[in-house]
């Protein structure tokens, strides 16, 4: 099949989260499978700068319609592996920066701007390139309006550019919401401005263009496809997802066991499998060491990595602070984003500097680390589509403690529940919860040979990509 996948983000160009892990495995594995591949990315900084591009040719020169003026820019390309092509929507003006959504403190003021003109640059970049794909895969709200927007532009100029569009959401807490009188950019019919076509309470949403005008809709597990058709998961969406809720499906994310294997992983001192334990053991003595606690620590190691977000219920851990208090554990956070959540932590830390650190930026090695040296690795999340770190944390032997939402219920069993083939330990997602999830963890680590079963039977599940990447295949191919 010929292939189009569209994203903002992809490892190892640019990540601020899972999307460019997820993005990055689906369109490897697929190309992988022999499919010819495209993936569409924004040309930021980091990806015309990262040394895998250094190839990259300029394959087309651009200028979009913007409302009523016309911009410039440029794709370039090159091909990082086998029926793989990566396509960079290039102009300087609106990528050429440090962050691909905003700073710190605030996001960009001109992101509808940018990611139209992402969008009408793919799709033009398709109209000139005669790409004619099978099926063009858009993920999340940066690329909500590309199916209005391609078969608006297969209708003006009577071509087809991709028989079957379909969109994922991966976290419909972000929905691209902007004022209306940005819509005029798009150059879409002033009816598409109503309540049946992109409005939401009086402003533009791209999350809810994706939603209604895709020939199909996926999210990243069964779990929450559900959970987004109710009030309580939906973000103010329910309503529009229920409308498609005959074509939505869940199909939960693999990991790229390519990246993510403590047998092969590179960016940890010691290798090991589930055979042979002993470089676990090496790389929990370096991350104890490198978080400034003494390696030779003998209880119980608790590790997160997250964007520091409400969604990741990092409060619901710092309502537990007594817990650290009281217990001798060791917990070393990776995280970095909402600043109060930080300076929460931070206070955490200044308390009890001998049992919790932190660091807050972002760390691809340490992450890794993190996974490899820890004996638990809690995800508190309030809501998580899919999760991809309570997946790492089995193939590399550390057990998840993890709420019991979306993907995590997915792909976590829960040891109290079903004692012969549990993974790892599941709560409500509440600070009673939390507290509770501590708590049996705790108890399990007290049992050595509880504790060697269950780190076994998550390093033997099957958390790779095919699975996933034959159920697309599937659905892009109409099958399901
Ligand atoms: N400070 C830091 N340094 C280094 N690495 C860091 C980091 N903070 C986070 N990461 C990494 O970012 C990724 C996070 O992935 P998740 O899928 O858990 O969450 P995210 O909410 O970003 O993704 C959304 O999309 C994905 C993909 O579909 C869904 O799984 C998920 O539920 C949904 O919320 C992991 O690879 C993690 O190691």
């Amino acid at each position: 099949m010929k292939i189009v996948q569209v994203a903002s983000e992809l490892f190892p160009y640019v990540k601020t989260g899972g999307l460019a892990d997820a993005v990055s495995a689906l369109a490897g594995t697929l190309a992988e499978r022999g499919h010819e591949v495209s993936v569409f990315l924004p040309g930021y900084r980091a990806a015309v700068d990262h040394p895998l591009a250094a190839g990259a040719q300029r394959t087309l020169g651009l200028r979009i319609e913007m409302g009523d003026t016309f911009m410039t820019g440029e794709v370039r390309s090159f091909s990082p592996a086998p029926n793989l092509t990566l396509h960079l929507v290039c102009r300087e003006e609106f990528f050429d920066r440090r962050n691909p959504y905003g700073t710190p403190e605030r996001d960009y003021e001109d992101n509808h701007h940018r990611f139209i003109f992402f969008c009408k640059g793919v799709v033009e970049a398709m109209r000139f390139m005669e790409l004619r794909a099978d099926v063009i895969h858009g993920h999340d709200w940066q690329c909500g309006l590309l199916p209005l927007l391609l078969r608006h532009t297969e209708q003006r100029y009577g071509i087809t550019l991709a028989m079957k569009t379909v969109f994922t959401i991966h976290n419909i807490a972000f929905q691209g919401v902007f004022p209306m009188r940005s819509f005029y950019r798009t150059n879409l019919p002033d009816e598409l401005m109503g309540i049946d076509g992109v409005e939401f309470y009086g402003q533009m949403s791209m999350m809810k263009s994706g939603i209604l005008f895709s020939d199909r809709v996926t999210t990243v597990s069964p779990r929450y496809a559900r959970e987004i058709q109710t009030a309580e998961f939906g973000c103010g969406l329910d309503g529009v997802v229920m409308t498609r809720a005959d074509d939505i499906v869940g199909l939960i994310n693999g990991i790229d066991t390519d990246v993510w294997n403590p047998a092969t992983d590179t960016l940890i001192p010691a290798n090991y499998t589930v055979d042979n334990l002993t470089g676990k053991a090496g790389c929990r003595a370096d991350l104890l060491k490198r978080s400034g606690f003494d390696p030779k620590f003998a209880g119980p190691v608790f590790g997160m990595v997250c964007r520091l977000t409400e969604q990741k219920g990092v409060d619901l851990v710092l309502a537990n602070a007594e817990f650290f208090k009281k217990n001798d554990v060791r917990f070393i956070v990776l995280g970095s984003g909402d600043k109060e959540l930080e300076a929460g932590l931070r206070e955490l830390v200044a308390a009890i500097p001998s049992r919790v650190s932190l660091s807050a930026r972002l760390d691809e090695g340490m992450s890794h680390l993190i996974e490899a040296g820890s004996d638990f690795f809690l995800m508190p999340s309030r809501f998580e589509p899919c999760g991809l770190n309570q997946m790492y944390s089995q193939a590399y032997g550390t057990i998840p403690l993890v709420t019991r939402v979306g993907g995590l219920a997915d792909t976590v069993i829960d040891l109290d529940h079903n004692p012969h083939a549990g993974t790892g330990v599941l709560f409500h997602p509440s600070e009673e919860g939390v507290k509770a999830g501590l708590d049996r963890a705790l108890t399990l680590f007290a049992d050595k040979t509880s504790m060697a079963v269950v780190q076994a039977r998550g390093m033997h599940s099957d958390f790779g990509w095919d699975k996933t990447a034959q159920a697309y295949e599937d659905l892009y191919g109409d099958a399901i």
